[in-house]
């Protein structure tokens, strides 16, 4: 094994330390051809986090059917939303433009902000590496996903740990927790849903909140990815006033055989127009940012379905993406993290003493 040098003469006695912020989000294939999604496809897919069953039975399937056919129709849905400006992905912009507003936002506390993906570019090994050469000798990775799921949130620190096992003097790190129902979240959702509401021609007649789904065996096994949706939804219809008549809540993305947490969206949004409910509203609040699950799955598959099965209207609210709303949300998420884990450690407070 070879170690990587990292500079610790931040460490060194009466240096400052010098603290960085690691943004890390799910990743997006290089280009929207048969190749390069392939080659995304098959790094996301074989991520044990993901994919739990055997290797034995997975990776025949994975490298026969799966990678032969999803590639060309993934690959089609993201050329339907490519930033074909930047030959980019939504989600990469999002991402790059959320580290660089944080970066400025913090700036004045010298703290800098890397942005890495857990599969395709740029690596999360390259934004640690970037950290450590600037001489950060403490650093938060923040997976920026408001739920937790051990496939997302602990893969993508997994990933971290990965690039960390491999340098002989790692830096300190920290981890930010899920935010499901974070007065500040909850808060940038309401405001941002709110007015995108208010630019709408028409009164949707229900919000149907769509999260990312899972398959249940996950969650019978401990994932609390079920819970914080639940969480996340019931802050929300808190704040904005709706019941759960008014905001559902919902399961998009399903992928294979097996079962996955339910109500599936889809056919929950066909079914509405039997019901008499033609204009609807869809909000993914499991996502920060835009991506192929949001603006093609809901936007383009979920609008055309609604349609069809007599629907009039579908409006597909954006996520936060890099609305001064987002970038509010993570100075606040970071800069609570950054403090201490004891409500007033690191003060100059003494601590009480009994008597
Ligand atoms: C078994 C497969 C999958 C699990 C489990 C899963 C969990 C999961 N994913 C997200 C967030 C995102 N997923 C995205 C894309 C995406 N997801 C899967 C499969 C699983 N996801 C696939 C195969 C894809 C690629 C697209 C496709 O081929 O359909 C994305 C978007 C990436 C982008 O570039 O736009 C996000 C974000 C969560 C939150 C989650 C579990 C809670
Ligand atoms: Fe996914
Ligand atoms: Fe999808």
């Amino acid at each position: 094994m070879t170690f990587i040098t990292v500079n610790r003469a931040a460490r060194h006695e009466n240096a400052p330390s010098r603290t960085g912020v690691l943004l890390s989000n799910l990743g997006t294939p290089d280009g929207t051809g048969y190749g390069a999604v392939r080659r995304y496809l098959a790094e996301f897919l074989s991520d044990r986090r993901i994919i739990e069953a055997s290797p034995l039975i997975w990776k025949p399937i994975l490298y026969g059917p799966v990678l032969t056919f999803r590639p060309r129709k993934s690959g089609e849905a993201y050329h339907r939303i490519w930033h074909h400006d930047r030959d980019e992905s939504p989600l990469r912009t999002y991402t790059r433009e959320q580290a660089e507003q944080l970066g400025t936002r913090l700036a004045a506390d010298d703290v800098p902000v890397a942005w890495g993906m857990r599969y395709g570019q740029p690596s999360i090994k390259q934004a640690l590496h970037d950290l450590v050469a600037q001489g950060c000798d403490r650093i938060l990775l923040a997976p920026l996903y408001p739920q937790y799921s051990a496939t997302t949130t602990a893969t993508a620190n997994d990933q971290a740990f990965r690039v960390l096992m491999r340098m002989r003097n790692q830096p300190a790190i920290r981890t930010l927790p899920p935010f499901p129902d974070h007065p500040a979240y909850i808060a940038a959702l309401g405001r941002s849903i709110s007015a995108r509401l208010a630019t709408l021609d028409f009164k949707p007649q229900m919000i149907v909140a769509s999260f990312h789904g899972l398959p249940k065996i996950y969650v019978e096994k401990g994932d609390t990815y079920a819970a914080d949706c639940q969480r996340t939804i019931a802050a929300l219809r808190r704040a904005m006033g709706y019941d759960e008549q008014m905001m559902p809540l919902t399961f998009q993305s399903r992928f294979g055989p097996a079962k996955w947490l339910e109500p599936y969206t889809a056919p929950f949004i066909e079914s509405l127009p039997a019901r008499g409910i033609e204009r609807i509203a869809v909000i993914t609040p499991g996502f920060i940012s835009d991506c192929i699950e949001t603006l093609d799955e809901i936007g383009n598959e979920a609008g055309d379905a609604f349609v069809k099965a007599g629907g009039k209207e579908l409006a597909l609210i954006p996520c936060l993406n890099d609305s001064p709303d987002a970038i509010d949300l993570l100075e606040t998420l970071v800069r609570q993290e950054l403090g201490g884990w004891l409500p007033h450690a690191g003060t100059d407070t003494a601590p009480a003493t009994p008597g």
